[in-house]
């Protein structure tokens, strides 16, 4: 791949203790269905860490990510940003599926967020074709996304959402849709983009293995109403590699993220 280099380390300075880049204080969130998605959740995402959030399927991982963006406002509780506005600059936004604009070359779709910010064209255009490169796809600014894998698409839409280089980048189970070699490649470059970066990440993931592999520290949510029932410091010794993935330490912190989310399953399930 071009631009990347694969296998990143973790930071030496991963910050546990630094300060947060955005806090949900006792966050609630109902729907206007009735549905409660959240309830009381604190969770605070802390600058430069790599967080994964874990958790059974709809206990709420995706709205407490789009209240983080700004897309969807909380019911009760209050977020703190401590990384500027959510102006769509400061965060950056990767859904499940790519959402690029079908009629659209790939640098055009890169280039919208720099489009709507005003950005003028020269310099947009430059800011497109770096990003498109650094995410692997040189050459492809002049694609279509239908002439593009389901990977390519994915890197795509990470560098639409990298071309602001934003403090924060959210990711909503970005690569689930993937076979397991593209999803591994994706999880090593996006490591490395991370490291060329320093940004923020906050990860939702279905894949206990994802998460031990990529997050510095992982938090469990319970069954809805979700809210933060366990948490997870990952402690890798060495870069992320295909090695790291065979030691017995892995094997270790995937068994215990399992059992987290097993046990947040269970005590949730109806009774
Ligand atoms: N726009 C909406 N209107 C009504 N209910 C919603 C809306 N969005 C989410 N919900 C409900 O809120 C709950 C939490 O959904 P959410 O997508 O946040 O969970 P999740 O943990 O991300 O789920 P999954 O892991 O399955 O993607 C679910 O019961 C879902 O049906």
């Amino acid at each position: 791949m071009s631009g990347l280099t694969s296998g990143a380390s973790r930071s030496a300075a991963t910050p546990l203790a630094a300060p947060a880049a955005i806090s949900l204080i006792g966050v609630g969130k109902s729907y206007p269905s009735g549905t409660q998605a959240l309830d009381g959740l604190d969770l605070v995402v802390r600058q430069g860490e790599f967080l994964a959030l874990l958790g059974p399927s709809g206990c709420g991982k995706s709205t407490a990510l789009r209240i983080m963006a700004g897309l969807a406002a909380p019911s009760s509780g209050t977020v703190e940003r401590h990384i500027g506005a959510a102006d769509g600059a400061s965060i950056g936004f990767v859904f499940q599926e790519p959402t690029l604009m079908p009629w659209a070359r790939v640098a055009a779709n890169v280039r919208l967020p720099l489009d709507l910010a005003g950005v003028g064209r020269a310099e947009a255009r430059r800011r497109a074709e770096e990003m498109i490169e650094r995410v692997g796809l040189a050459g492809f600014g002049r694609a279509y996304p239908r002439e593009l894998s389901g990977g390519m698409r994915m890197r795509v839409s990470l560098a639409r959402a990298l071309v602001t280089r934003p403090h924060l980048l959210l990711m909503d189970e970005p690569f689930a849709a993937l076979d397991e070699i593209t999803r591994f490649r994706l999880n090593d470059d996006l490591l490395a983009l991370r490291a060329a970066f320093g940004c923020t990440i906050a990860f939702v993931t279905h894949s206990t293995y994802e998460s031990v592999y990529l997050a510095d520290r992982i938090v469990v949510m319970s069954g809805r109403p979700g809210r933060v029932t366990d948490e997870i410091v990952v402690e890798a010794p060495g870069p992320r590699t295909a090695a790291f993935r065979g030691t017995a330490g892995y094997a270790e912190q995937c068994r215990r993220a399992f059992a987290a989310v097993a046990g947040a399953a269970a005590a949730s399930e109806p009774r």
